[in-house]
């Protein structure tokens, strides 16, 4: 699965957001957007899983122009973990995690099985009858995790997925997404978090994709600077890796 993207412009209310982006997800790699508020992040990930049209420039999948797939052939492909999460229904966990099956077909009885299995490695094993606006909502963003799990798809989207879990958590779903082995297009805005985790990282200012490469080449003190206004500086710091269960 190889995402590519080539001069993807986005607008907002008749307003330029995104310049001719060019970024490009190889299967298998899990790769990094970064960038300061409001640079565009989330407007260029839209356009990748169809929210938003871009006005310029083309979205491949494998291939494919994303925006003249199919709905089903689309979900098939591209799963997502958006920032705004679904209404707050009186859905039941196991409804929320078992919508991500919606685009294959019915009767797949194994599909409670597979609710239990992602559950399980978000850390929510048991959950399934809960009500979903229940949960907390660091619990929330795992079981929307395991939604995109059960999707099954060989690219993943993901807008922020760690931003309302604590320290375990978030270092729980970025080895599980490593672990996946699946091509994976994630926001993050932890740059020591990125660069420990990621094959390769973006970085977005004022709309524009301004550098992309291994976080090592590409997360210099100049352009954190240039692009975040602030001073960088390598230090030794505290390293946090999860004890066994
Ligand atoms: N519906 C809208 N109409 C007009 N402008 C919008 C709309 N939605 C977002 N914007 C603006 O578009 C710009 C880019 O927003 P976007 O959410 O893509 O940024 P981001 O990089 O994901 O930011 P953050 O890190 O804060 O999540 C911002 O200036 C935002 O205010």
């Amino acid at each position: 699965m190889r995402l590519d993207l080539r001069g993807v412009s986005a607008h907002l209310d008749g307003r330029p957001i995104v310049h001719e982006a060019d970024l490009l997800v190889d299967d298998g790699e899990f790769v990094a957007l970064v960038g300061p508020n409001g640079c565009g992040k989330s407007t260029l990930l839209r356009t990748i899983y169809r929210a938003l049209r871009p006005s310029a420039g083309l979205i491949s999948v494998d291939g494919d122009d994303v925006h003249r797939l199919s709905w089903r052939e689309s979900a098939r492909r591209t799963a997502v973990v958006a920032q705004e999460t679904p209404a707050e229904l009186d859905f039941t966990v196991r409804e929320v995690v078992l919508m991500g099956r919606t685009p294959y077909a019915r009767a797949a009885g194994d599909d409670e099985e597979r609710c239990a299995r992602a559950l399980d490695r978000v850390g929510l094993a048991g959950t399934e009858e809960r009500v979903y606006a229940t949960l907390s909502g660091g619990e929330k963003q795992r079981a929307l995790v395991a939604r995109a799990l059960v999707q099954e798809t060989r690219l993943l989207l993901l807008d922020e997925p760690t931003s309302h879990l604590d320290i375990r958590h978030q270092l729980g779903i970025l080895h599980l997404v490593r672990e996946l082995g699946v091509a994976t297009l994630a926001v993050l805005h932890d740059l020591n978090q990125a660069a420990a985790f990621c094959d390769r990282l973006y970085v977005m200012s004022a709309g524009r994709v301004l550098a992309g490469g291994p976080p090592g080449q590409v997360l210099t003190p100049e352009l954190i600077s240039e692009v975040y206004g602030v001073r960088a500086v390598r230090r030794t710091q505290l390293v946090f890796e999860r004890l066994k269960e």
